[in-house]
């Protein structure tokens, strides 16, 4: 085997690593997992040719069947160009891994057997050994057949647009103009073409030949939306729900009876302020009583969503209230208790659940009560508050809805229990991660890494910085580059600051971002990651970057850098990010979904990069890494 020596420097400390090349071409810093267990994932593939035996993961019949035949000679194989960088090991199909081709990625469908036989994955999988051993072991994930899956109604709700939707009329024009900024031509995602019909009481199936009976509709519904993260599940269930509270406006006597003496007092104070007439007078019939409560798990979260309500609200008139820890108490208060009313609250549940503890008024005409993130706010921690506020609103509860990126096992058992009707609106796609986001590994245990983590995350972002940079190069103005938004995801609070620390001081624009960040510094932060609008590279950046390269320092001008735990991984509406470095590897596949889906949100396509250590899984990696290369459902 021909071998070759050859130095390679670290892109951030300058450091030379001698690596070795092998005739395969492959270097042995940069890795792509591949069918291995324990160590032998992430053998390189010189190391797999001078292995005698298969690698220890079995791999399952698919892929045995996909396997290239016995007669192709390994060592005549086109060797793969390397590439140096994190990006080497980006869901390669040729290098240490024995992908199948994508015709055997069937769908039930596709099968000969219709995918009648729903056993037949688990049987095939039992027989020839677990694909997905690591994973299996681990399941955090309600496994969905794809039979559960709502597929066949959404292939009978062909709809094209939100004008085919039960929608009051300005409703639908505010979808396109309001709610997503002046889009043209929308169309709704898949779990907003199964959920708006659902929770509007709309049916777009084969209209009955004869005349049915008229079905009862039950005095209260329950739904769960599970749908893949930055599927749109946020207007899949705000849009019938403001349908909602419009209609019960329209026909509740005492607001109407309230907005007609308003109407008279504006013309008689002859176009004057009405505030002091109403604070003294007249407070409206909704103070302190909200018909729609949604529930997220954070203050980030509060603002995200309360601004989609607020674009709807703007149109078609309600007030919306955004209650949160950021916020001073008196503005809870005002912002509850305002004279002018309050129609829909967005909170947290513990803060909702201290206020309605003092005033068990304020949740006692409930109509509609959202919990989204349910995964999250269902789990241990969130639960005892979310429960309560659940509780203490069923007696006037038309629709519960809850919303959820994932249905973990401790959800599916809570709802089995608790909600055993719930109608459960589960997209085909739900617990996959979309293939358009590629998952690159980086050995750090590796040179030049040698387990320093710290380094391995600094090199992978000025790898982008300097990608984007060649790029710009290329097509744009040099001076006109645009600004690349990457996030970093850790498992531990105490680590944010310190990975922050050691990217600036590696020349790279970072953040942390934790609970105890203040506020305004988190909203910040967020806010440029969150809008979708391009960002430049400020004048003030370039200067600094000249200016540390002539004091013979580094500055990474075109990066902005959040660091952070998953406080910002659950429905942050990041639609700017296309890079996401996980620091550590995540606890469960359930973090996979949320940290990775901060990228490639809405069709756009995305990048992630998880940095693998000593002691880290490296198989749960390999597993999730496949599954992802695959189009399959996490389990
Ligand atoms: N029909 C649509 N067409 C285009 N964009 C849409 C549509 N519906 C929603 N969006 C946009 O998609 C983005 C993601 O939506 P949203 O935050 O609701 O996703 P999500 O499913 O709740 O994600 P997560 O699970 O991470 O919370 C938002 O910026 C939203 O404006």
């Amino acid at each position: 085997m021909l071998r070759t020596t050859r130095e390679s420097v670290c892109l951030i400390c300058r450091s030379a690593a001698t690596s070795t090349r092998t005739s395969a071409g492959l270097e042995k810093s940069w890795i792509g997992l591949g069918g291995g267990t324990g160590r032998r994932a992430f053998a390189t593939r010189g190391d797999r040719e001078r292995r005698p035996g298969p690698a220890r993961m079995v791999l399952s019949d698919r892929s045995q069947v996909a396997r290239p035949p016995s007669t192709r000679d390994d060592n005549v194989r086109k060797p793969r160009p390397a590439v140096d960088g994190p990006f080497a090991a980006m869901n390669r199909t040729t290098a240490n891994i024995k992908f199948r081709p994508p015709t055997i990625v069937e769908t039930r469908s596709d099968r000969p057997d219709g995918g009648r036989d729903r056993d037949r994955d688990r049987k095939s999988h039992d027989k020839k050994g677990n694909r997905f051993k690591a994973l299996n072991m681990q399941r955090s994930l309600t496994s969905i057949s794809y039979g559960q899956r709502s597929s066949t109604k959404l292939k009978i709700q062909t709809v094209e647009s939100f004008d085919q939707f039960d929608l009051l009329p300005d409703l639908k024009a505010a979808v396109a103009s309001e709610a997503l900024k002046g889009m043209v031509d929308v169309k709704p995602t898949p779990v907003q073409r199964l959920a708006i019909p659902a929770l509007l009481g709309q049916s777009f199936g084969p209209k009955p030949r004869r005349k049915a009976a008229p079905v009862e509709v039950p005095r209260r519904q329950e739904f769960l939306l599970a749908a893949e993260t930055g599927s749109g599940k946020t207007l899949a269930y705000m849009t019938p729900i403001v349908n909602a509270l419009k209609i019960a406006e329209a026909e509740d006597e005492a607001v109407q009876a309230y907005e007609k003496r308003l109407a008279e007092e504006k013309v008689i104070r002859e176009g004057q302020p009405l505030s002091a007439w109403i604070e003294t007078f007249e407070p409206h019939p909704n103070t302190g009583r909200p018909r729609v409560v949604v529930l997220v798990p954070t203050a980030e979260l509060v603002d995200q969503v309360a601004a989609v309500a607020k674009a709807f609200a703007h149109v078609m008139r309600f007030k919306v209230r955004p209650l949160s820890a950021s916020y001073s108490p008196l503005k809870n208060h005002r912002n509850l208790f305002s004279n002018l009313g309050v129609d829909m609250i967005v909170s947290t549940p513990h803060l909702l659940a201290t206020v309605a503890g003092s005033d068990p008024y304020i949740l006692s005409r409930v109509s509609h009560l959202v919990i989204d993130e349910a995964d999250s706010l269902l789990d241990r921690s969130f639960s005892p508050e979310t429960i309560k506020i659940v509780d203490r609103t069923m007696p006037s509860l038309r629709q519960l809805v809850l919303c959820s990126a994932t249905i973990p096992r401790r959800l599916d058992n809570f709802l089995a229990e608790r909600f055993p009707d719930i109608d459960r609106i589960t997209t085909p796609n739900l617990h996959a991660i979309p293939r358009r986001v590629q998952l690159g590994v980086i050995d750090v245990s590796k040179d030049p890494y040698r387990n320093n983590k710290n380094l391995a995350c600094a090199d992978a972002i000025w790898t982008i910085g300097k990608e984007a940079a060649d790029h710009e190069m290329h097509g744009a103005d040099k001076g006109d580059s645009d600004v690349k938004r990457i996030m970093v995801f850790v498992n531990e609070r105490e680590t944010t600051q310190e990975v922050a620390e050691y990217l600036v001081s590696k020349g790279i624009d970072a953040v942390a971002l934790h609970r105890d960040t203040s506020a305004q510094r988190q909203s910040e932060a967020l806010a440029a990651f969150t809008s979708n609008e391009p960002m430049k590279v400020s004048g003030e950046d370039m200067v600094a970057a000249k200016a540390a390269t002539a004091a013979g320092k580094r500055h990474l001008a075109n990066t902005k850098v959040i660091v952070a735990t998953d406080l910002a991984s659950r429905g942050i509406d990041t639609l700017a990010v296309r890079h996401v470095v996980l620091y550590d590897v995540p606890h469960t596949t359930i973090d996979f979904i949320h940290r990775l889906g901060r990228a490639g949100r809405m069709g756009r396509r995305g990048r992630g990069i998880v940095l693998v250590g000593r002691d880290d899984r490296r198989d749960i990696v390999a597993e999730v890494k496949q599954s992802m290369f695959m189009g399959q459902a996490l389990v």
